[in-house]
């Protein structure tokens, strides 16, 4: 197999696809494996994105599974690494983007890097180092009650700053807006200020365009999938309308959802009011030892002859935060996550091929109770989520979409299936 050129580190799994799908949309072909792969990679890529479960566990095991990540994509001959987080800067008050960026930083021996979770084509953009999710500041977005990583404060040079030991800087919009000269200059003279990492603000594409080019020399970027659309050039390959083909799509058709985002919460009220069977999880009784996995699959085995179903745990913020408040964040995550996974586990015994997860724990807990190892990326749903391919641990073939907890238009539940059908 040839070098790949591009090594990415995804903190989720979400994240992943979403980085993946736009690199394969500016030309590139784009693997995606879930977690570290034991051996080489089997297919020809040019870039190959790792995708971990580490946005949220302690900081010193996410900086570890990412350097174990690194050394992978170093085998494999990466010449720049990019470590992808979320477009709405997801991490909690310990890390994980600082801690991760640092490792990576000493390990590759890069002195200076840039974070920016930028992606215009879903509404995120960096003014003056603010982060806005659509109109609004991040901290006045639904992040703000995430429950896992609820982000309170939009100025990111503070934000990663407060999670790192080396300085954080920031390269504006209106060095952005000169290109890719006056980008160097201002790294230039970031360096010689003693900064290390550069939250770079972005407004639009053309942004992220003039950007890649200035990237080319840096072992290191660190952003949303957004950057990614400008650095394929800097290894010669342009953009190519040839859509990367999946194998025809086959089996029942089903939808898991723990994600609790704002849009996901529009996603599941237009299913249930389009008259799709829908299956709402109580995680109080799953507390309560109730076989929810059970009664779950046995609701849906006669429906899916009829078309997808869905099964959800989404619920709005305080109903969360009242789970929360009973049986703990972190527990209370981990027990939806595990009974989801059992779901869609049971759900492809029952013969669903194509699966719709959203969330990206639920995501990750989802593709790893499956036992998929690589996906490959097929066409772009809605910005940021493509539909992929791969197999199971029982070699069965699964059309798979992992769609990010805010990404994803209100009919994208039935809009996904329409698709590929
Ligand atoms: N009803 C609920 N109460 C409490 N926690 C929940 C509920 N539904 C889902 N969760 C948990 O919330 C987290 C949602 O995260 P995730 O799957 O990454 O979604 P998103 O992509 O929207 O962030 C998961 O850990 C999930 O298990
Ligand atoms: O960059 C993004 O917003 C997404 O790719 C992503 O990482 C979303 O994560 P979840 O919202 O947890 O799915």
């Amino acid at each position: 197999m040839a070098s790949i050129r591009l090594g990415c580190i995804a903190d989720d799994f979400t994240g992943a696809t979403d980085l993946a799908n736009n690199l394969v949309r500016s030309g590139m072909r784009a693997v995606q494996t879930i977690g570290v792969p034991d051996g080489p990679l089997q297919v020809d890529a040019d870039a190959v994105v790792v995708a971990l479960k580490s946005r949220t566990t302690p900081a010193a095991d996410a900086a570890r599974e990412s350097l174990a990540a690194l050394r992978w994509l170093q085998s494999q001959g990466a010449q720049q690494v990019y470590f992808k987080y979320c477009s709405t800067f997801d991490s909690t008050a310990q890390g994980n983007i600082g801690p991760v960026t640092e490792a990576l930083m000493e390990a590759l021996d890069a002195p200076f890097t840039i974070a920016t979770p930028a992606f215009p084509d879903n509404q995120r953009t960096v003014f003056k180092g603010y982060l806005f999710v659509g109109e609004v500041l991040l901290s006045e977005s639904g992040m703000r009650d995430h429950p896992l990583t609820p982000m309170r404060d939009a100025n990111l040079v503070r934000v990663l700053q407060s999670q790192c030991r080396r300085k954080v800087g920031l390269i504006d919009y209106r060095t952005v807006a000169k290109g890719e000269a006056a980008i160097r200059e201002r790294i230039a003279a970031l360096q010689a200020e003693g900064v290390a990492i550069a939250v770079v603000d972005a407004l639009g594409n053309d942004d992220l365009l003039r950007l890649g080019p200035a990237l080319k020399d840096l072992r290191l970027v660190t952003a949303g999938s957004g950057v990614a659309i400008g650095l394929p050039g800097n290894f010669g390959i342009a953009a190519s309308a040839a859509a990367s083909r999946l194998p025809a799509a086959e089996g029942l058709q089903a939808v898991v959802s723990g994600s609790c985002s704002v849009a996901t919460n529009r996603q599941v009220r237009s299913f249930i009011e389009a008259g799709r069977p829908a299956y709402a999880i109580e995680p109080r009784r799953i507390a309560a030892g109730d076989d929810v996995v059970a009664q779950v699959l046995a609701w849906a085995r006669p429906l899916l002859a009829q078309g997808p179903v869905l099964v959800y745990s989404t619920a709005e913020p305080a109903a969360v935060k009242a789970v929360q408040g009973e049986l703990g964040v972190d527990e209370a995550g981990a027990m939806v996550e595990r009974t989801i996974a059992a779901i869609a586990r049971g759900l492809v015994d029952l013969g669903v091929r194509q699966l719709v997860v959203a969330g990206g724990e639920t995501s990750g807990a989802c593709v790893q109770a499956l036992g998929m190892r690589q996906l490959q990326i097929g066409p772009q749903i809605d910005p940021g989520v493509p539909w992929c391919w791969g197999r199971d641990a029982a070699g069965r073939a699964l059309h798979v979409t992992l769609k990010s907890g805010n990404f994803g238009a209100d009919d994208f539940f039935t809009k996904a299936f329409a698709q590929l059908s």
